[in-house]
């Protein structure tokens, strides 16, 4: 990957935030990372889902924090380079989204 990864300043978390938050992503409590809930019809779209996203991730070195079970997917985004949240994080949310908008 290249540069380093810095965390979002407050206004690069305004500007890049919102569109996340729209569509059901929200910031963590206790940590600096954002985290989102998807529901599919079955195990074999959920799992489908979570294969286009692992190709992915190992592309771009970066990688979600996941849960699963049968249709759920849990995932949560943090960058452990700067110990927080990342434009890294925000380009796979983005991505991911893109790949759930395409199972749906
Ligand atoms: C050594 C390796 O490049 C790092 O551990 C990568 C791998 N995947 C990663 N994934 C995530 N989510 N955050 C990171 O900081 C990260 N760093």
């Amino acid at each position: 990957m290249a540069g380093k990864a810095h965390r979002l300043s407050a206004e690069e978390r305004e500007q890049l935030l919102p569109n996340l938050r729209a569509v059901g992503w929200n910031e963590v409590d206790a940590r600096d990372a954002i985290f989102k809930e998807f529901h599919f019809k079955d195990f074999n779209r959920a799992f489908g889902f979570m294969t286009r996203v692992a190709l992915q991730a190992e592309k771009l070195d970066h990688h979600p924090e996941w849960f699963n079970v049968y249709n759920k997917v849990h995932i949560t985004l943090s960058t452990h380079e700067c110990a927080g949240l990342s434009e890294r994080d925000i380009n796979l949310a983005t991505f991911i989204e893109q790949v759930a908008a395409s199972l749906s």
